[in-house]
């Protein structure tokens, strides 16, 4: 058959079956108008039932048993409805492209032809139309070359002879490319996509998965996944299909809820938001590391990793640098269990509990409770056997006092409105029983305060127990006095209600393994982005935070823009570390697909161990050094050239900075004809057109034109590779880079044949 021909029964079978869906879908709209019609019937029915007499007593328990079945039933009815609506949304989608793959296989000398897509639809015949890209039989177009392959069935791998391999781009219900393959997924069709314009929201890449990518996205058995890849390699797109695919394949026992994302910033959290819709699936949970930190500690305020950032840039000197180090390794987590553990060491910081300005228990009755406990208990045991030791004294003290003068007294002087609320309609047989039974409740109330300082662990000085066992550690080439003042300075900041974002973790997980909180077993699948911000302290907490979660990892030790991570240690192997009793699987992602070849080329000659990095061949124009004299005119108007040379070709150009007061700057001084958004930590949403903002913030974003600003000796050496490295791979087409005066080393020491240097005079 000709390729004409081919192409045109290709079409007809897609008319087919987009015809069959919008037969459905008029179905489905139908279902939908009545389910809606329903649901509003029954809420009506519900609004007139609560209007009924309620004041006689039996009436009012009939109305209400009533409105428990009408809340159920409007309950069913919403459901109902939001599943009609996902089914909806997923015709629309198919309705649109109904498939991306075809895989023609025989087994046992029988010939079948399926058809992939983003879900299954079988027709009114029960006939599998599109087969759902998550089925077990579908991996075979994304792993297998042609020949035979297995793939993994319920009952154990089948194997099966794989013929032809046809990949599609279709449009509107319209084939605008088509082609078959023995490659897992052929360039052609990636190219098209890749040369695409960026968008406000990340795509979801069903279509083109790529071999390693499938292998981390199908990964079943691993309890925590770390993926190291390149800039653009697809981590975040793996992230996504993932947890559509865990979702698929575990519908009768998770759901969405159970599984969080931490996420590099707010703006990321928005980029990504539309990728598990495209698919049919709702929205994972997802929180930043400074949320986190912030829902953990009320009434302190913990330093951003933004800010921390920012204050670094300003002073690091090496002792703070070598304490940092400490504080974020695994042996310090590992030395704050051991010191929570060791009666001999700890001296544990009760503080005495007040009422009304005097002491009610006071701390050394608190801590002879303590330990006057078996020496071997955890300690956890022991402090909820010390609260609820306290809140026995407590009732002791309530049942003592009730019938003392004073109490009674005050039962006497109690309003009547008063007397009718303690009383709650209690009767007793006598006046003396009744006054004995309000007298407990006034002491109740009055001790609230008690009671309340108990359960909420006030009488633990979590502070000064950390500052205890800081005084029990030292670090190698720091100072006794340093190690002092590094104390001083944490009291100081306490006293302020502020904490350093290095004793986060430390201090969370002291709390927790003295108190026995802070483990949330509710959550499944736990997924770290840009895992190469977080130091081994922070993952160690976060894993000990979410015991039961299986965790997958993904990161890029080259855009460690925070400096986590000690350059010399084998990163990967690091990382494991954090998970010793683990199975833990580690995978490589080499292949970089976000930029232009010659974008990808330039960014890894930054790295000093770039080599292994492949760039997709996309080809572009080369990146651009300019390099300009210290004038601020020539600079601006160099910038703004650039800037409109970009939107000639692009809607998106982000001018990136080092630091927010950089990008601060720079706004207050640049006009153009056209708007020119700032952002910040606090953006929710990358606006379209001209925008200014930190690397920091760009981080695991995309856009169409990059311009790198003051590219300058004095503000990247050579030590920030990995910022420069970031801040060159978020370009997907066009890459600018500006120097003033001096460019930086990391740009004069390119290799030759980048040539990209234009001299500004
Ligand atoms: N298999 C694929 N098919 C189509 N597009 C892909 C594929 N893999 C990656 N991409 C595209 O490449 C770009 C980069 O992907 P993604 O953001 O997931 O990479 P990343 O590794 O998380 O990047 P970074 O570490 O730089 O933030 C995105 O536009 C994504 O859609």
């Amino acid at each position: 058959m000709t390729e004409k021909n081919e192409r045109q029964k290709e079409q007809q079978r897609v008319d087919h079956v987009v015809a069959q869906i919008k037969k459905r879908q008029v179905d489905l709209n139908d279902q939908l108008a009545k389910a809606h019609h329903e649901t509003r019937a029954i809420e009506q029915n519900y609004g007139d039932n609560t209007r009924v007499n309620t004041t006689e007593v039996d009436d009012r328990m009939e109305t209400n048993a009533a409105v428990q079945q009408q809340k159920q039933m409007v309950a069913n009815s919403v459901e109902n409805e939001t599943i009609l609506k996902t089914q909806t949304q997923r015709l629309d989608e198919l309705e649109n492209s109904p498939y991306f793959g075809r895989v023609d296989i025989k087994e046992d000398g029988e010939q079948e032809t399926l058809y992939i897509g983003t879900s299954t639809f079988i027709d009114d015949e029960n006939h599998f139309l599109i087969y759902d890209w998550r089925a077990p039989i579908s991996s075979i177009y994304y792993n297998g070359t042609l020949g035979q392959v297995s793939y993994d069935t319920p009952t154990g791998p089948t194997t099966v002879a794989l013929e032809k391999k046809r990949q599609f781009l279709i449009q509107h219900g319209q084939i605008e490319n088509m082609f078959d393959t023995n490659e897992t997924v052929g360039d052609e069709i990636l190219q098209q996509i890749l040369g695409g314009e960026s968008s406000e929201y990340m795509q979801n890449i069903v279509a083109t998965i790529q071999k390693e990518q499938n292998d981390i996205i199908r990964d079943t058995s691993a309890d925590v996944l770390i993926v190291q890849g390149a800039a653009g390699s697809g981590k975040t797109s793996a992230i996504l299909q993932r947890i559509a695919y865990l979702l698929y394949h575990s519908r009768s026992h998770l759901n969405a809820e159970q599984m969080i994302l931490f996420s590099p910033n707010r703006l990321f959290s928005n980029y990504i938001s539309e990728v598990l819709p495209s698919l049919g699936e709702k929205n994972m949970r997802q929180v930043t590391l400074d949320e986190f930190f912030r829902q953990r500690f009320s009434g302190l305020k913990v330093e951003s990793r933004f800010e921390r950032f920012e204050r670094d840039q300003r002073h690091f000197p090496k002792t703070a640098r070598l304490i940092r180090r400490s504080k974020e390794s695994v042996a310090f987590m590992e030395a704050v269990r051991s010191y929570a553990k060791s009666t001999a060491l700890r001296k544990p910081a009760f503080s005495s509990i007040y009422f009304e300005g005097a002491v009610f228990f006071s701390k050394d009755e608190i801590t002879a409770i303590y330990q006057g406990l078996p020496e071997r208990m955890l300690p956890a045991d022991k402090f909820i056997q010390t609260k609820n030791t306290l809140i026995r004294r407590l009732k002791q003290i309530i049942r003592e006092q009730t019938d003392d003068d004073d109490v009674q007294d005050e039962v006497d002087l109690l309003s009547s409105e008063d007397y009718e609320r303690l009383l709650n309609g209690h009767e007793f047989e006598s006046a003396a029983h009744e006054r004995h039974y309000l007298g407990r409740k006034l002491l109740y109330e009055r001790y609230e305060p008690i009671y309340a300082a108990i359960y909420n662990d006030y009488f633990f000085d979590l502070y000064q127990e950390y500052d205890h066992f800081l005084a029990t550690q030292s670090v190698a080439g720091v100072s006794q006095q340093a190690w002092d003042a590094m104390r001083s300075g944490f009291r100081d900041l306490i006293n302020k209600h502020r904490l350093d974002l290095d004793d986060a973790a430390p201090l969370l997980y002291l709390r927790d393994v003295l108190t026995g909180g802070g483990q949330n077993h509710a959550i499944q699948f736990l997924f770290i982005d840009e895992m190469q911000d977080y130091s081994l302290a922070q993952l160690h907490y976060v894993h000990h935070a979410f015991p039961k979660a299986k965790l997958t990892l993904l990161g890029d030790r080259q855009q460690d823009v925070f400096g986590a991570h000690d350059a010399q240690t084998d990163f990967m192997a690091a990382i494991a570390s954090v998970f010793p009793h683990k199975r833990v699987r580690l995978i490589n992602l080499n292949k970089s697909y976000r930029s232009t070849q010659e974008i990808t080329d330039f960014a890894k000659a930054l790295l000093p161990d770039g080599d292994a990095i492949q760039s997709f061949t996309r080809p572009g124009a080369k990146p651009v050094v300019l390099d300009c004299p210290n004038d601020d005119k020539i600079v601006l108007t160099e910038l703004t050239r650039t800037v409109y040379q970009a939107l000639d070709q692009h809607h998106t150009v982000a001018i990136l900075t080092k630091t927010q007061a950089a990008a601060e700057q720079l706004f207050a001084r640049l006009t153009l004809d056209t708007p020119i958004h700032l952002l910040s930590a606090a953006n929710r949403s990358i606006p379209e057109g001209v925008i200014i903002l930190p690397i920091y913030l760009a981080k695991g974003l995309e856009f169409d034109t990059v311009i790198g600003y003051d590219i300058s000796a004095g503000t990247y050496g050579t030590q920030d590779a990995d910022l420069l490295y970031t801040l060159a791979t978020r370009a997907m087409h066009l890459l600018t880079l500006i120097a003033i005066g001096t460019p930086s080393p990391l740009l004069t020491d390119l290799p030759a044949d980048l040539d990209t240097l234009k001299v500004i005079e």
